[in-house]
């Protein structure tokens, strides 16, 4: 498989070292980024087989095409690239918001002649560093991946690049774009602006002596690791999710408020209640624990292990608006011949599924 990556950065260089990782026979990767150092880093540790000199004829035979680089550049490479790429090739970012991006590559794919396959992707892990030095082969690993593919996305399309995801590490969800704007606001965009917004209020009341500085401990680091993130891809971010942000804002701040009238009132219950529910919930947040987001259910369809019968079932289930979260054969001593099995993201997709199939004379166990 040919893999491009644009951006040799924290998200790009992590993308190549773990494909080299797990891939490493099938994956011929060719890296370009602005930044010719990280380039040379990359190729120097066998992340990457191959540099581009620019953004061309190097991408002319890749297969899956990864745009890693701040938000705001993301359509701009994927114009770029855009007259290079083959027929079949997969583009994809990882830009942390995902309206925009997708709708602008949706507009360049449809006008173009190039009529490639594009989803808008979104590794659910980071850092609060940044650059192809900060990247590792193991950010991915068990970090929900979102997925946001264009309408009319063939569902084999969507099936490679879940496949993908799944050999990053990583567990692949796919949401609406708007969905995935306004979730990231609530639980990554705003808590990138009170981390910051927290340190400004520390700078800003500390005296000369700077023992705020001195004194800021556990509690206050903890929360404000993420103040120290790149600014520029922080820029980007807000300005590219501007109004699902000013809605959580706003929400935060009417709990701000909240919180101070019963500070005044001197309110002990609901100061108490306050604490209280915060910390229930927060417990619940167990890490290592996937919740029923990334539920699947799952059927097994009796199957001979011939070529084609993937995509022969993938279409008819395609063809029926139902949804496959993921799909493969399992040789298992329980069945004579191979044995499909299918996973779907939701129980109505499931029962559909298992319907169909019934009626096109497919045995199907669930
Ligand atoms: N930092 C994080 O934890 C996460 C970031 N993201 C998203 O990933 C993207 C990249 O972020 P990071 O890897 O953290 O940033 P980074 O700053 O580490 O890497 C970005 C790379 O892109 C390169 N670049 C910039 N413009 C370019 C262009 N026009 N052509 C080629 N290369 C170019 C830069 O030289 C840099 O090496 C952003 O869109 C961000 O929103 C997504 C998930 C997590
Ligand atoms: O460092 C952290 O904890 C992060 O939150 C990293 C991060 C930054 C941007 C994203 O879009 C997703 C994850």
């Amino acid at each position: 498989m040919r893999i491009g990556i644009i951006g040799l950065g924290l998200i790009g260089g992590s993308i190549a070292k773990t494909l080299k990782k797990v891939h490493a026979q099938n994956s011929y990767i060719i890296g370009y980024d602005t930044h010719s150092l990280s380039c040379a880093k990359a190729l120097d540790e066998g992340a990457i087989d191959h540099i581009a000199v620019e953004i061309g004829e190097d991408f002319v035979d890749c297969n899956v095409i990864f745009l890693c680089t701040p938000v705001s550049a993301i359509d701009k490479v994927a114009a770029k690239l855009l007259p290079y790429v083959s027929k079949d090739c997969i583009l994809t970012d990882i830009g942390s918001t995902k309206h925009d991006t997708v709708e602008k590559i949706g507009r360049l794919i449809s006008h173009s002649p190039k009529k490639c396959y594009f989803i808008g992707g979104h590794p659910m892990t980071g850092s609060e560093q940044s650059g192809y030095e900060a990247s590792t082969s193991y950010l991915f690993e068990n970090a929900y991946y979102i997925l946001t593919p264009l309408k009319g996305t063939p569902d084999f399309i969507l099936f490679i690049m879940q496949k993908m995801i799944e050999r990053l590490g990583a567990i692949a969800i796919t949401l609406e774009p708007d969905y995935h704007d306004f979730a990231t606001a609530a639980v990554s965009h705003l808590p990138h602006i009170i981390a910051s917004s927290l340190v400004h209020l520390v700078k800003n009341n500390d005296g000369d002596e700077h023992l705020l500085h001195t004194l800021a401990a556990g509690g206050f680091k903890d929360i404000t690791r993420i103040a120290s993130s790149n600014p520029a891809i922080w820029q980007d971010i807000c300005l590219s999710n501007k109004t699902n942000i000013q809605t959580c804002l706003k929400k935060f701040i009417d709990s701000l408020s909240e919180f101070s009238n019963i500070l005044d009132m001197e309110e002990a219950d609901n100061l108490y209640d306050f604490f209280n529910e915060a910390r229930n919930y927060r417990d619940s947040f167990q890490d290592g624990i996937k919740p029923d987001i990334a539920k699947v259910y799952t059927i097994f369809v009796d199957a001979e292990d011939e070529p084609g019968i993937i995509a022969c079932i993938a279409t008819l289930l395609s063809s029926h608006s139902i949804n496959i979260k993921d799909i493969g054969i399992v040789n298992h001593r329980e069945f004579s011949s191979g044995v499909l099995r299918i996973a779907f993201g939701h129980k109505h997709d499931m029962q559909k599924a298992h319907q169909l199939l019934t009626k096109h004379n497919y045995t199907v166990y669930c």
